[in-house]
């Protein structure tokens, strides 16, 4: 069974595009990425299937359990954290999570305390006082709180120092080993090439792309960076290369074949600067957005 699983998800604002026949699948114990450009419809896929707005048609389960009917059952086995976090000002930290500890009456206050340090979380400040990034590990310290089976994180690491980032990280990759399922929106292409096992692709409402990363990195081409005022576009074409950028005797390309091919086809040209890199998958997924377009 897999932990998320929608069909044909669709809601509309009016008249205003929201998402269009979303289907995705989540199995257990993945970190499953979600990414797209501003106002692709991240946010609005999460908030139907949390049931916080209804779908214009289409269903889903999560774990098994109906997305709309059984909505408050998959409320005790799911971690949330919005993408915009809001709290009452006056209100201290540590009283925030004794609220939401409040609800599980069968949490281990052991591993609450712990979740709370290892967070850093500052219990005695009030959420006025803090900062943005703060008031963000507030709330994922209340979406652990449970042990959740599925976290649900829209964008967690905005507004998070590095060193909160990577720390983030690591309890996403503690989930995962504990079996826990891990569904996370990001802009941040690096972080979940790093972190995720399958990514979503979604733009202007709909799913473009599932992208396995592992074989994606396998299959990754190289980068090539040189500069030779011998040679010139029509040369790089003919080897094989698509550019990427040409800047006077600067040429950027991506090559599909190897390192040692690359090395016998140029080397009957005077070059005078030579960088050869693997293509990263935030390259891959920018040209995947490039693509849609171009087809489109
Ligand atoms: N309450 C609303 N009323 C009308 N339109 C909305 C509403 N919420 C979102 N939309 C529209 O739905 C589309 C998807 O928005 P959504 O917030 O889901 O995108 P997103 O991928 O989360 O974007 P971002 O990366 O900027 O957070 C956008 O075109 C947006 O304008």
């Amino acid at each position: 069974m897999n932990v998320i699983e929608i069909k044909k998800l669709t809601k509309n604002y009016g008249k205003n595009r929201g998402i269009q026949d979303v289907n995705i699948s989540v199995k257990e114990g993945e970190i499953f990425g979600f990414i797209g450009p501003n106002g692709a419809g991240k946010s609005t896929t999460i908030k139907t299937i949390l049931n916080f707005i209804y779908p214009t048609s289409g269903h889903g389960t999560i774990l098994g359990m109906d997305i709309v009917k059984e909505s408050e059952k998959i409320k005790e086995y799911i971690g949330y954290v919005p993408s915009e976090v809001r709290y009452y000002d006056d209100i201290k930290v540590k009283d925030i999570i004794k609220y939401s500890q409040s609800f599980y009456p069968k949490v281990n206050k052991e591993d609450v305390e712990n979740i709370c340090n290892d967070l850093e979380l500052d219990m005695n400040k009030k959420m006025g006082e803090l900062s943005l990034g703060n008031k963000k590990k507030v709330s994922i310290a209340q979406a652990l709180i449970h042990n959740p089976k599925l976290l649900i994180l829209d964008e967690p690491t905005n507004g998070l120092d590095p060193l909160m980032q990577k720390k983030l990280f690591n309890i996403l990759i503690k989930e995962k080993e504990k079996g826990n399922t891990v569904f996370l929106s990001s802009h941040n292409l690096v972080e979940v090439q790093n972190l995720c096992d399958r990514v979503a692709v979604i733009k202007e409402g709909k799913i473009v792309d599932i992208i396995e990363i592992e074989k994606a990195a396998n299959k990754l081409t190289l980068k090539v960076t040189l500069i030779s005022s011998d040679i010139n576009e029509e040369s790089i074409l003919n080897l094989g290369g698509k550019i990427l950028t040409k800047e006077e005797n600067s040429y950027t390309f991506v090559y599909s074949k190897d390192v040692d091919s690359l090395i016998k086809e140029i080397s009957n040209y005077k070059i005078d600067e030579l960088l050869i890199e693997k293509e990263n998958l935030e390259d891959a997924f920018l040209n995947y957005y490039e693509n849609y377009m171009e087809e489109k």
